[in-house]
C-alpha cells in the first residue's frame, strides 16, 4: 500500500460492513451511472463495481488512480479517471437525457467546495442522489434545522438543493490510518426549492451568505450591512417575523418571503 498523503485527505475506509452500508445506501444502481469521488484503494468501488450499470471514480491521486485503472481493466463498466473534482464538469460524464447518482468518502479538506459542486450540478438536473461521508460536525451543520445551535449558512445552502437524510455515524477506528474526528454518512436526494419559492439562484444564494454573514447580529443588522436601508427592510418586512429575528431562526420559507419582498417590492 503506498504512503498515505495527508495534504488529500487520505484515511482509508477499512470497516466492511461499513463500505457495504455506503453502498446500499444508494438503492438499486443497476441500471444507474454512479459517479465515485476520490475512490482511494476501492474500498467501495469494488461493490458498486459488481452493481452498477456505469461507474466513474474520479481519483486526484496519480498513483491511485493507476493503482484501480490496473485492478478494473477487465470491467468495462468502470472507467477510472485522473482528476480533480473541483474542476470536473459532471453533467459531461453523464449519458445525455439522464441523472447520475453520486457515492464518496470525501476528502475532509474540501467537504464544503464538494457540496456546493454537487449542489450546482444537482440545478443542471444532471444528479438525482448523493451518498456521502464527512467529518461529523460538518455533516451535523448540513442536516440542523432552523432554530437548532448548528444551523447556518451551510444548512440553508444544502436544504436549498436537496433533502438531507443523515444515516450512520463511525468512529476513527474505522479508517486507516485513523483521522482525528468522527465520521458521519448522509443521504442528499436532489430537490431544488428555488422555483418553489419564488425566488432566484444565483440572488438567492448571495442573499443567504448576506443574512449569515455575521452570526451575532440580527438578520436587519446583517442585511443593513448589506446594503439595504432601514426603510425598505421596514417597509419589506413580513408579518409575524420578529424584527430582531436571526437568520438561524427562520425557516427558508420566511426568508424567501423576506427576499421577495425586498426584490419584488409590490408583487
Ligand atoms: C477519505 S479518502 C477515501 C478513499 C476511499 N474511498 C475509501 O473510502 O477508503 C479520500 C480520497 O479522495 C482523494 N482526493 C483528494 N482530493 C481529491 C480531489 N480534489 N479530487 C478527487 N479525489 C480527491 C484522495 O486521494 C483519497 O483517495
Amino acid at each position: 500500500m503506498q504512503k498515505r498523503k495527508p495534504k488529500l485527505g487520505q484515511n482509508f475506509l477499512v470497516d466492511d460492513t461499513a463500505r457495504h452500508a455506503i453502498a446500499d445506501a444508494l438503492g438499486d444502481i443497476s441500471k444507474r451511472t454512479v459517479i465515485e469521488i476520490g475512490p482511494g484503494h476501492g474500498a467501495i468501488t469494488d461493490i458498486l463495481a459488481g452493481r452498477s450499470r456505469s461507474l466513474i471514480a474520479l481519483e486526484l491521486d496519480r498513483a491511485l488512480a493507476a493503482e484501480l485503472t490496473f485492478r478494473f481493466r477487465n470491467q468495462p463498466n468502470v472507467k477510472i479517471v485522473e482528476t480533480d473534482i473541483l474542476k470536473t464538469d459532471l453533467q459531461s460524464l453523464i449519458p445525455a437525457g439522464e441523472t447520475a447518482d453520486v457515492v464518496g468518502n470525501l476528502p475532509y479538506y474540501i467537504t464544503s467546495d464538494i457540496l456546493l459542486h454537487l449542489f450546482a450540478a444537482g440545478r443542471e438536473g444532471a444528479l438525482a442522489r448523493a451518498i456521502v461521508m464527512m467529518q461529523r460536525e460538518v455533516a451535523e451543520r448540513v442536516a440542523a434545522t432552523p432554530g437548532v445551535r448548528d444551523y447556518g449558512l451551510l444548512s440553508a445552502t444544502a436544504q436549498m438543493n436537496a433533502r438531507v437524510e443523515t444515516l450512520f455515524t463511525l468512529p476513527p477506528s474505522a479508517f486507516s490510518p485513523p483521522p482525528e474526528v468522527y465520521s458521519t454518512v448522509l443521504r442528499l436526494d436532489f430537490a431544488p426549492r428555488f422555483a418553489e419559492l419564488g425566488v432566484d439562484t444565483a440572488g438567492f444564494d448571495t442573499f443567504l451568505k448576506q443574512c449569515f454573514a455575521q452570526k451575532r447580529k440580527t438578520l436587519q443588522n446583517n442585511l443593513r450591512n448589506a446594503g439595504y436601508s432601514l426603510q425598505t427592510l421596514a417597509t419589506a418586512w413580513p408579518e409575524g417575523t420578529p424584527p430582531l429575528a436571526r437568520a438561524e431562526s427562520l425557516t427558508l420559507e420566511q426568508m424567501a418571503a423576506i427576499y421577495r419582498a425586498l426584490t419584488q417590492p409590490g408583487v
